[in-house]
């Protein structure tokens, strides 16, 4: 864990630092760039050449495909527990994005033309479900769950399989549950390329959705133009800002239960409180040994963790939105001064009684959320993400009379006397 305080003289570069932009590396660049010219020359061979490669599975044209039976296998064998708990977030899910999700509406403008827009869902979508380092089955309910509650018809899924060709069960049962409708056992930016672009078995899909790790992100960031994007969701990141009313054990365990993402996960924490500062520390020593993947841990305490000891409250904020983080977990005794200064966050969780693991899994926002400081330009996974809009315009003769001295005016400007004409013409005997 790196600490450092406001009076380190380290401390000025690293918060500078913080300020990101989000690019890619340009390793992962080329390389992802030579995945996705792979696919859309060799399709379908391409797939099983790179999943050979990357997850060491043998995937053939029969594979491909997770089978009817494997789904109905899957249902078979998770237990009634997992059927409660996948519900239980399906419903939160669907009644958040029913809100967020746009209506028809007309109205006349000033001219007295009915303008007005129209959502309809996306015909095919695909959506990423990460599986390369835990079976991200809430990530199945946080991506697909939003397409189901917004009506979209044919939602084809990508996941990693193990080495052995299959992928988790749990994973199976949730995918169905969120209205999938076919499902590719592939990882990586050869699956994005495969939505987007399409091969012989696969047909391509109108947007990709979903978080993975680098390659992905960076997969979807190329194929932008061939699909549209919903965001660049990439490894997990959070900031915890907290002044002295913080309480150190709850902060402690959400730290390790970011980090326990892995990878190239980020924990940020915050605080003007140096007495809570060392409260945590100590709070994490405590609890990190009774944990299950502490290796993990480890690691991203290692390489991806920051305690900062700011010199004010207000510092922590300018240092919050500099750094964009995915989620943010502020606790404060003066929240209403401080939460309408927060603007770049993907996710805001209030007060020490919110555990992001709950949003993670349940409370109904999507948790596909922008990271790598991309919250400045994108925001979450919502349900209008996966509705086409698109604008209606009528005219009468009494609207086309009050347009045409502005049409004309614009036709003379730009010295495009047909546009005035066919306007004119519509006055005309
Ligand atoms: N931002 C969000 O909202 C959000 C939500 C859930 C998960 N996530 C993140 O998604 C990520 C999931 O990552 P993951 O790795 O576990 O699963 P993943 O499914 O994203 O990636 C695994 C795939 O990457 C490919 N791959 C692995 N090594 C490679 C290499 N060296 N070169 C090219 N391709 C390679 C393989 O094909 C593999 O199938 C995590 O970082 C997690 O934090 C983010
Ligand atoms: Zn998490």
């Amino acid at each position: 864990m790196k600490i450092l305080s406001y009076q380190d003289s380290g401390y000025a570069p690293f918060v500078r630092r913080l300020n990101r932009r989000a690019l890619p590396e340009p390793g992962t660049r080329d390389l992802v760039s030579t995945i996705i010219a792979e696919v859309a020359t060799k399709g379908d061979e391409a797939l099983f050449t790179l999943t050979k490669r990357f997850d060491g599975a043998i995937l053939t044209a029969k594979t491909l495909f997770v089978s009817d039976a494997e789904f109905a296998a899957a249902e078979k064998a998770v237990t009634p527990e997992t059927k409660v708990a996948v519900a239980r977030s399906l419903k939160n899910i669907h009644s958040f994005a029913k809100r967020s999700l746009r209506k028809d509406w007309s109205a006349k403008n000033a001219e007295g033309a009915t303008v007005g827009e129209r959502f309809t869902p996306f015909d095919r979508v695909g959506v990423y479900v990460p599986g390369g380092k835990a079976p991200l089955v809430s990530t199945a309910l946080m991506t697909a769950g939003f397409a189901q509650a917004a009506g979209v018809p044919e939602i084809l899924a990508a996941t990693p399989c193990g080495p052995d060709g299959s992928v988790n069960p749990a994973l199976l049962y949730a995918l169905q549950a969120a209205g999938v409708t076919e499902a590719i056992k592939v990882g990586g930016a050869q699956a994005i390329a495969a939505m987007a672009l399409g091969t012989r078995t696969i047909r391509p899909v109108d947007r990709v959705f979903g978080p993975g790790n680098s390659f992905v992100v960076e997969a979807k960031r190329q194929l932008v133009g061939a699909v549209s994007i919903d965001l660049l969701p990439g490894p997990s990141e959070i900031l915890i800002l907290s002044d002295k009313t913080g309480n150190a054990e709850f902060i402690a365990a959400d730290i390790l239960a970011q980090a326990e993402h892995g990878g190239d996960s980020i924990v940020g924490f915050a605080t003007d409180s140096k007495a809570l500062l060392g409260k945590v520390v100590k709070a994490i020593e405590k609890q990190l040994p009774t944990l299950n993947r502490s290796k993990y841990i480890r690691e991203v305490l290692k390489r991806g963790t920051f305690l900062l000891h700011v010199k004010s409250f207000a510092e922590g904020v300018s240092i919050c939105n500099a750094f964009a983080p995915e989620h943010l977990s502020l606790i404060t005794a003066e929240e209403d001064r401080w939460l309408p200064l927060i603007r770049t966050c993907g996710a805001i969780y209030l007060g020490n009684d919110s555990p992001v693991a709950v949003g993670d899994f349940l409370a109904g926002p999507s948790h596909t959320l922008p990271t790598g400081g991309s919250g400045r330009s994108f925001s979450g996974i919502r349900a209008d993400q996966f509705q086409r809009r698109t604008s209606i315009v009528r005219l009468d003769k009494e609207s086309v009379r009050k347009s045409l001295p502005v049409v004309e005016e614009f036709s003379r400007i730009e010295g495009l006397d047909a546009h005035g004409r066919s306007t004119a013409i519509r006055l005309e005997k």
